[in-house]
């Protein structure tokens, strides 16, 4: 599923580009919304965020889109490739920006994990 976020002065930080903790914030959310709606009837908990290397300061006023696909279907735990692209400049279009792997584990209302059932 494809998400989109536009980067306002609110995000950034005091060099003006945006704050990489509202980058992971916006992952963890992205992911976790696709995560219920391809399994809905679970509940979720993030359990680990992987690889986060920031190589590419975002500016102000970027239109960010986040590209979250499955990774991986264990059996308590599905995972997230989860990767973000510029949508301003035409010639960067394929740039990635960032990318990482977003993992959540499926709690019952004890917050025990249990098994996803697939649809
Ligand atoms: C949406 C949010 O932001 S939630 C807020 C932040 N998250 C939290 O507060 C969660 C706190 N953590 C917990 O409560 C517990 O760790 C639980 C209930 C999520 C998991 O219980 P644990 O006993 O720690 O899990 P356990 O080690 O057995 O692993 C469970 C699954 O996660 C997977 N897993 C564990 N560690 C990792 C890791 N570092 N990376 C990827 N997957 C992992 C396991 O492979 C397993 O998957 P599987 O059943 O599909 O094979």
């Amino acid at each position: 599923m494809d998400y989109y976020k536009l980067v306002l002065p609110e995000h950034l930080n005091h060099y003006g580009n945006l704050f990489g903790g509202n980058l992971l914030k916006w992952i963890d959310e992205f992911s976790y919304i696709t995560a219920n709606l391809e399994f809905p009837g679970h509940q979720f908990l993030t359990i680990a965020l992987d690889n986060v290397i920031f190589r590419h300061a975002v500016s102000n006023g970027e239109i960010l889109k986040f590209s979250v696909t499955c990774h991986h279907l264990g059996k308590t735990s599905v995972q997230y490739s989860v990767k973000v692209f510029g949508t301003r400049d035409d010639q960067q279009h394929d740039l990635i920006l960032f990318e990482t792997k977003i993992t959540f584990v499926s709690v019952d209302h004890e917050g025990k994990k249990q098994p996803i059932q697939p649809n």
